[in-house]
């Protein structure tokens, strides 16, 4: 299940995360918080929805179907933040997966100001893992993030937050770093890196990645190669990343597949 925003330009949010489930063979079920009026420009407008819609929502999914991972995207604001939160303890979620959404790659801001403290207190401590970007991260571990090193100690102070593994992405780079991502689940320091892909057409990666996680967290498989292997996704979506709109376009899911056959 993923619970996140619309884009209606269809290139991240609920409808990346939906995508993502059904190219891993999952049935996504979606909480809506907000619905954004968004393109490969930016964002022109955000409307939240209710704390009461996003728990009737999340209910309704919860005492009906077996979810086998949950993810979560864009929460837009404290009320909706805290009420995921209080439902993620009490359905008692596990395989929870926490995409701290600040802002966009073009620079929309898509957390009010006053709610980064709710995320870091209430719901980082819920996640089996989370997937701060290099802005995020920075945020989260109070901290500037320049090196490799940097990506490692933020790593390591957002787990103290309470986080069962984090994973802090380089996407954000415009130097070597780009591509490469840190994980640290208190434990193993890892650092993946696949091949860079030179492309101006990548939005919706954070959301693609974190949806792949869940997937495959969905599907059993352990952390670290869940991952792993959402990370091959995404190096493969932006390889056939689409050039539509007159901004940055999304990351391309059908490509590959259509390619092999
Ligand atoms: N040009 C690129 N080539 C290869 N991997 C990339 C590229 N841009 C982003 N990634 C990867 O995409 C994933 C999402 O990261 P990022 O773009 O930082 O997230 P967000 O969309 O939340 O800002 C990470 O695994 C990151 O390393
Ligand atoms: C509705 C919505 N949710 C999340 C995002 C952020 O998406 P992300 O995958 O981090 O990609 P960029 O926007 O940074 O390209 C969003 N834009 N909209």
């Amino acid at each position: 299940m993923t619970i996140a925003g619309s884009d209606s330009g269809g290139g991240a949010g609920i409808q990346a995360d939906l995508r993502t489930f059904a190219f891993h063979c999952v049935h996504g079920a979606s909480v809506l918080t907000c619905i954004t009026a968004q393109n490969t420009q930016g964002v022109t407008r955000v409307d939240a929805m209710s704390p009461e819609a996003v728990t009737a929502q999340f209910e309704a999914v919860m005492i009906d179907m077996r979810v086998g991972a949950i993810k979560t995207g864009m929460l837009l604001n404290q009320e909706i933040i805290k009420t995921v939160a209080k439902k993620l303890v009490a359905f008692g979620c596990g395989n929870v997966v926490v995409d701290p959404v600040m802002v966009s790659r073009a620079g929309a801001q898509l957390l009010d100001d006053d709610a980064v403290k709710t995320i870091r207190e209430q719901l980082i401590p819920l996640a089996a893992i989370t997937t701060p970007n290099r802005y995020e991260a920075q945020i989260l571990a109070d901290m500037e993030i320049h090196t490799l090193e940097d990506m490692q100690t933020a790593a390591q102070k957002i787990y103290k937050l309470g986080a069962r593994s984090v994973l802090v992405k380089g996407g954000g780079f415009t130097n070597e770093l780009k591509g490469i991502d840190v994980w640290f689940d208190g434990d193993r320091l890892e650092v993946l890196q696949t091949e860079v892909i030179d492309t101006p057409h990548t939005h919706g990666t954070g959301c693609t990645l974190s949806a792949a996680i869940a997937a495959n967290l969905a599907l059993g498989k352990p952390h670290f190669q869940a991952v792993q292997d959402a990370k091959n996704y995404v190096t493969e979506a932006l390889k056939y990343s689409l050039a539509i709109g007159q901004g940055q376009g999304p990351v391309g899911h059908f490509y590959p597949l259509l390619n092999r056959g």
